[in-house]
């Protein structure tokens, strides 16, 4: 099965409400994301819940810590089974080296991606976390440790993809959230692109939460979204 190019973000409060909308959906149309409020309500039951009914799970707990206790988190992910995994790129090239070890030996290991900087800053945001370089240069700088550490991939926002694609190659994956389809809302996203645009900029998988779990019809709102991104 080729990988699904959209990823639906399971953030629910109501796991039934949750699986109301999975069990609408098939493997091959997407794949599903589970994130910190699921998993913090429902544990690795609902997980493998996902990963029994054949789809492809992005377990996004974001880790960061110190390397051995982000190893033992993702080793702990993929005996879950899940697809992918990720982890704060500024915890360090140590930590995400000791994520990448641990990793070694799963006949299907899960994808391994760092976040960059969350899509949800802005210039503004972004500034007063007091990096110095400009924010494009910064998650440049991150995804260039995250690949020498070497991960699979990262998470960006869809306008730093075409450079990503220009200086990382077009094996490395990138992963984009703060995906909204015209005239959606924006919500706490920032730096935003259509589906449609994201990827043509390079953009291999889209994460895309509300627009999709807070449509009147969720399914119909997935299969628009799906045909505006095949060319
Ligand atoms: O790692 C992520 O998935 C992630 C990283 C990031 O920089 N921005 C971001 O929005 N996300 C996640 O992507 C999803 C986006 O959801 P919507 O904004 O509802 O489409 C949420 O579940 C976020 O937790």
């Amino acid at each position: 099965m080729s990988d699904p190019k959209i990823l639906v973000a399971l953030d629910y409060d109501n796991q039934q409400q949750a699986l109301q909308l999975v069990d609408q959906l098939k493997p091959n149309l997407c794949g599903l994301k589970v994130g910190k409020e699921m998993f913090t309500l429902f544990g690795p039951e609902f997980v493998k819940t996902l990963v029994n009914k054949g789809f492809k799970v992005f377990l996004d707990l974001k880790f960061h810590d110190i390397p051995n206790t982000v190893a033992k988190a993702c080793k702990a992910a993929a005996e879950l089974g899940v697809w992918m995994v990720n982890v704060h790129a500024s915890g360090g090239s140590k930590m995400m080296h000791a994520a990448r070890e641990a990793l070694e030996g799963y006949e299907n290991r899960p994808l391994l991606i760092a976040v960059t900087l969350l899509t949800s800053m802005d210039e503004v945001a972004y500034s007063e976390i007091g990096f110095k370089r400009d924010l494009p240069e910064q998650v440049e700088h991150l995804a260039g440790i995250a690949k020498s550490a070497g991960l699979d991939g990262v998470v960006c926002s869809a306008w730093e993809a075409r450079r990503l694609k220009e200086q990382l190659g077009t094996e490395f994956k990138l992963v984009t959230p703060g995906i909204r389809p015209p005239g959606s809302e924006i919500g706490d996203q920032s730096r935003i692109m259509t589906p449609e645009q994201a990827v043509v900029a390079g953009s291999d998988y889209l994460v895309i939460g509300r627009p999709i779990t807070k449509a009147s019809d969720p399914l119909k709102a997935l299969y628009e979204i799906s045909e505006s991104i095949v060319s």
